[in-house]
């Protein structure tokens, strides 16, 4: 069941911002943390669920809504699951150029049958600031990591996450379909279900 008609989203990124908005849908008004602060808490957990779990925190504190969190990120079996959950500071917080070109680095002269990857989403709802029990759910995509960058949508590592049920890349596919496969879909499908939107 339904307890809000109103959430903020505590992500700084606007393609998840995007997807996620668009996920949701007209079900619950959301509002981004960017409306109340424009500082990112730090990312001291050791796994994507404490992540997300400290993230909807900080932006239930500041806000005084209920939060929505998204900790995300690549796991590559060649690297031992490795960026995981540093993908977004894997080059050290340049951003996503400098994180896909030390990929392709680091998986150079790599075969294809041991580029095997998976994208994973952790989703953590916080009702209020101090909730004990965050509502918590979980998404996994597996695909590999491509030789190259390929195709113009989403963001981050999409250019080189090949789907192998649509035979092309993540930033291949239209907004939409990315949104009925990804691991932010699967995890918020689960939540959708929790909250008895689905
Ligand atoms: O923490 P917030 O403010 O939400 O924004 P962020 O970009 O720092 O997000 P994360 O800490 O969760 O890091 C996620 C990393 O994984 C990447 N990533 C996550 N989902 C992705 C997707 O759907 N497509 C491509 N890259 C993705 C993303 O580009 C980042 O490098
Ligand atoms: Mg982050």
């Amino acid at each position: 069941m339904m307890l809000f008609k109103e959430l903020v989203l505590a992500s700084h990124n606007a393609g998840k911002l995007k997807e996620l908005q668009a996920m949701l849908g007209d079900a619950v008004r959301v509002r981004s943390i960017g409306e109340f602060s424009d500082i990112e808490p730090e990312e001291t957990g050791l796994s994507f669920v404490e992540n997300a779990i400290l993230k909807a925190r900080n932006a239930a504190r500041i806000s005084g809504l209920p939060a929505l969190a998204d900790d995300s990120g690549l796991a590559v079996d060649h690297l031992g699951g490795a960026p995981g959950i540093y993908s977004a500071r894997y080059a050290g917080g340049q951003g996503d150029a400098a994180n896909n070109a030390k990929l392709l680095d680091a998986l150079k002269d790599v075969p294809d049958a041991e580029r095997g990857a998976q994208f994973v989403c952790a989703l953590a709802l916080l009702r209020h600031a101090d909730d004990p029990l965050p509502i918590l759910c979980e998404g996994l995509w597996q695909g590999r990591i491509l030789h190259s960058a390929q195709g113009e949508h989403g963001f981050g590592y999409d250019p080189l996450f090949w789907v192998p049920e649509r035979d092309c890349s993540s930033a291949e596919l239209a907004p939409k379909d990315k949104n009925q496969l990804s691991h932010r879909a699967r995890a918020m499908a689960l939540l959708k279900q929790r909250l008895g939107i689905a």
